[in-house]
């Protein structure tokens, strides 16, 4: 049995696993679609079950249990740091999904037309609400300036409103708690000298929607370069050699993905290896996909999900030496 707070249970079941799944306090409806999805599909009952309620009873009850013998978390560093000091105790295994602080970095020989609908799609994906959401753009000097007045233009197109209209590219925050966490990390970075180029404060509509922001000149003690802003805000870092944008982007306990963009064939392998990251685009924004190992280094957590190396986690390898049956 596995004791999933994830929603990404297929290889769990693939493997023979029975699931299950707490979801979040905040989204329990999609757990509960997918679950009634797999009845409909054939899964037999029992194999995939949801748990709602107090995350930490419920996970600290399931941790105990050595029925369970895999727990698999999508969440924040700071909680996947209890649930693996917690499955200690009962000798499980634990993948992990954690939090990231994605840099993309824009080398002066990137094709600036792809680097900035690159990096806006790496940055607003959910209005900046996904792990590997860029969550520092470094930008190489000789081209700050243009690349800059590139990025804020495409960043005043996205139209933000309600997910249910059709030209709606930005949506609100997941809570309350969600924009004053980004109201601080914007306060913070201007407190210390960086310039708000475009947005910088919650949006008209009001709720827990907030603008689009652009920041420039943004520094490695700011809680924008630090710590993962989970929002739409994108934070312009100059830099001026190949070496320093590799030691500010690896200048982090988190290693999910990165970014880069250059036309360079060289520089992509040499960048590529030298990045501390589990994941990395070069000229793409958009990286995800089923079909290739996913997963972080460093705090980022343990384990892959996706491709063949996915099934790894949820497999035991078991040796048998026969002899003597003749
Ligand atoms: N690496 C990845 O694949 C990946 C994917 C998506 C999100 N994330 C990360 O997730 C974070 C945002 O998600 P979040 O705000 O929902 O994270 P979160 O850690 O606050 O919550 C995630 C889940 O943990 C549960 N939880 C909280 N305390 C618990 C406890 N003590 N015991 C058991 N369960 C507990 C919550 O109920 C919720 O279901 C970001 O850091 C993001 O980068 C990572
Ligand atoms: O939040 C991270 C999920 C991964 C993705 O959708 O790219």
């Amino acid at each position: 049995m596995e004791f999933s707070f994830s929603n990404d249970n297929q290889k769990a079941l693939a493997c023979g696993c029975t699931v299950v799944v707490k979801p979040s306090e905040f989204t329990p409806l999609t757990a509960l679609a997918a679950a009634d999805l797999a009845l409909q599909a054939g899964i037999p009952a029992g194999a995939l079950n949801v748990v709602m309620g107090n995350a930490p009873e419920i996970g600290g009850e399931l941790m105990q249990s050595t029925q369970v013998r895999k727990i698999t978390f999508t969440g924040s560093t700071a909680v996947g740091k209890k649930l693996m000091a917690g499955s200690a105790n009962t000798v499980k295994k634990v993948s992990l999904e954690l939090g990231g602080n994605a840099p993309c970095i824009v080398f002066d020989d990137a094709d600036i037309d792809v680097a900035v609908k690159g990096s806006l799609a790496a940055k607003f994906r959910n209005s900046g609400q996904t792990c590997v959401c860029a969550n520092r753009i470094l930008v190489q000097e000789g081209i700050y300036e243009k690349f800059a007045s590139a990025f804020v233009k495409a960043v005043q197109s996205l139209q933000v409103g309600n997910g249910l209209e059709e030209s709606t590219s930005q949506g609100p925050l997941i809570n309350e708690a969600a924009v004053e966490k980004v109201e601080k990390f914007v306060g913070d970075a201007t407190s210390k000298g960086a310039n708000i180029m475009l947005g910088g404060k919650r949006h008209s509509l009001g709720m827990s929607f907030y603008e689009p922001t652009v920041v420039g000149n943004v520094s490695n003690d700011m809680l924008l370069f630090r710590e993962e802003v989970f929002g739409p805000v994108a934070p312009l870092i100059p830099f001026k050699t190949e070496e320093e944008a590799i030691h500010l982007a690896n200048d982090t306990n988190a290693g999910l993905a990165a970014y880069m963009f250059t036309k360079s064939i060289a520089r992509s392998w040499r960048v590529s290896e030298a990045l501390e990251y589990g994941l990395v685009g070069v000229n793409e924004g958009l990286i995800s996909t089923e079909v290739a190992p996913f997963g972080g280094v460093k705090q980022s957590g343990l384990g892959r999900e996706g491709s063949k190396y996915g099934m790894d986690d949820y497999l035991e390898i078991k040796y048998v030496c026969m002899g003597n049956l003749g």
